[in-house]
């Protein structure tokens, strides 16, 4: 059956490039800068967000100046020598080669935070469940990257930091939490696959795998067989097989 409300084929299409071929960027910046109307476009979106009780915790702190940036790569270098040392070997010497921040090398840099008393202590939807604030600033950055991948921009969120570190390089007071610090800018190119995959640090996990029917851990419901399979499909797809 038609369905009025869905998006024309182009539309469509465009939502799923956005998703598909967002990617977390740490190496690929250029020095170009990002236009005022395009970052407050992406920053437009990041408000348009959901968020429990509509209660909009975030706050969006734009860092252009390069002794801010330096002061934050600092605190980034000292928490990355500190877990270069936590993985096992064999991972080790991976993450040592990885390139996991372009803090220096965007020309933004932004920093999502979230206001746990923005609309009081009692929140619609954050009554039994109180980490739901946090999870609405996520959705902001989400909001904010597939929208910045449609403008062409690339986003890297870097979170290899100390909080409270992080907060006192920028001035946020502790009862505000940091939730993503991102790399913003223009790009030469977006990778195809997630670096951590092209390195072998972990694999994609298969979609039909993850998805249960009616009660944890079930998986092949007779009913469910059409879904599995679309998602089987689709998967195989993707891995061009
Ligand atoms: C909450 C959170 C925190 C981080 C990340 C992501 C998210 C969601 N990612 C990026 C992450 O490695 C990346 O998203 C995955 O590897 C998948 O790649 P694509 O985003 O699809 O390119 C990330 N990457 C990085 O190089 N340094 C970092 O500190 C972080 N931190």
């Amino acid at each position: 059956m038609e369905n009025q409300h869905a998006f024309s084929d182009a539309e469509r299409a465009a939502v799923y490039h956005a998703i598909f071929s967002r990617r977390d960027v740490r190496g690929q910046f250029l020095p170009n800068p990002v236009a005022d109307d395009q970052l407050a476009r992406i920053l437009m979106a990041a408000h348009h967000a959901p968020s429990v009780g509509f209660m909009q915790p975030w706050n969006f702190l734009v860092v252009r100046s390069a002794d801010v940036k330096q002061r934050v790569h600092d605190i980034f270098a000292q928490a990355n020598a500190e877990a270069a040392t936590m993985f096992p070997d064999e991972k080790r010497e991976i993450y040592g080669k990885l390139k996991l921040q372009g803090i220096l090398d965007a020309p933004v840099n932004l920093c999502i935070t979230c206001d746990r008393s923005r609309s009081g202590p009692v929140v619609l939807g954050r009554t039994h469940m109180p980490t739901m604030d946090l999870y609405s600033s996520v959705c902001a950055v989400q909001n904010l990257w597939l929208a910045a991948r449609a403008e062409g921009l690339g986003v890297g969120w870097v979170s290899i930091f100390h909080e409270k570190a992080l907060q006192d390089a920028l001035g946020i007071p502790h009862h505000i939490v940091p939730i993503a610090y991102l790399c913003i800018g223009h790009v030469s190119h977006f990778k195809d696959r997630p670096e951590l995959e092209s390195a072998g640090w972990l694999p994609r996990l298969p979609v039909e795998e993850l998805v249960f029917h009616e009660q944890w851990g079930t998986r092949d419901l007779p009913e469910n067989a059409g879904l599995t399979a679309a998602l089987s499909a689709l998967a195989a797809a993707e891995r061009g097989a």
